[in-house]
């Protein structure tokens, strides 16, 4: 198993075909942020700490679904409730960067919502699976992806149990979706930045410094960033 690979990839990195990249930044705001990586590897907890830090640069997407709203749930805050119809047909119109069903219902993150986010001047953050990486890579939503790579396999399992929140069965699916992922994150080119997750604390340092160096750099082509 991979371990401990300390890949920085910046194939893509800031200096890339930046003229071209600024026309689209200018019309759209800040560029969507991309958290990647498998269930447990602490995308969650990076996430936490950087809107604990910057509580008003970031927000995330409104996602769409076919679920019915429970008490007390807004559509256009909670989600964007939708009937089964007009999702189909919305996501065969490549409204969609990524969709998923669970429990009979469908959900997803639309492209719309997203520059929602951008609109407010606001970095939209999206935690997706590598499905949803290839698709956004595809759109013009020119997102920054970063890849949060676990140490191992084992410590993986080790955090998911600690956490508490899988049967054995979800366990074993997500440490075999796991593997996968990993290959996938650490291809040279699939993403702009790797994380290699071992210490929380060096992580979420590199995270964050990664992050507000981008930013500086769009501030600079005169893109509207709120740093605070
Ligand atoms: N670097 C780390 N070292 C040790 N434990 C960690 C580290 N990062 C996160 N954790 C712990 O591991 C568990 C999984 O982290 P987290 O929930 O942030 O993962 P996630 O990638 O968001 O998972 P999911 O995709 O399932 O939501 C949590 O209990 C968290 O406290």
């Amino acid at each position: 198993m991979i371990s401990f690979l300390f890949i920085v990839n910046r194939a893509f990195s800031s200096s890339t075909s930046r003229s071209s990249v600024s026309s689209k930044i200018m019309s759209h705001g800040p560029r969507p942020l991309v958290l990647c990586g498998p269930s447990g590897s602490g995308k969650s907890t990076l996430l936490k700490r950087l809107f604990a830090e910057f509580p008003t640069t970031f927000g995330f997407s409104i996602s769409h679904t076919t679920r019915k709203p429970r008490e007390g749930e807004e559509h256009g805050v909670h989600y964007y409730f939708v009937e089964r119809p007009e999702m189909e047909l919305a996501i065969a119109n490549d409204e969609f960067i990524e969709t998923a069903e669970f429990s009979g219902n469908m959900y997803g993150t639309s492209k719309a919502a997203v520059r929602e986010i951008q609109n407010q001047g606001r970095v939209c953050i999206l935690d997706i699976e590598q499905k949803g990486v290839e698709q956004i890579r595809k759109t013009d939503l020119n997102p920054i992806l970063i890849f949060n790579n676990p140490p191992t396999i084992e410590e993986l399992e080790r955090r998911l149990r600690l956490r508490g929140s899988e049967t054995e069965e979800t366990l074993r699916k997500r440490l075999d979706a796991a593997q996968v992922e990993i290959s996938y994150g650490l291809t040279p080119g699939n993403f702009h930045k790797i994380i290699n997750n071992v210490d929380i604390d060096v992580a979420y340092t590199e995270f964050r410094d990664f992050v507000v160096q981008e930013l500086k750099q769009q501030e600079a082509e005169g893109v509207r960033v709120s740093l605070n």
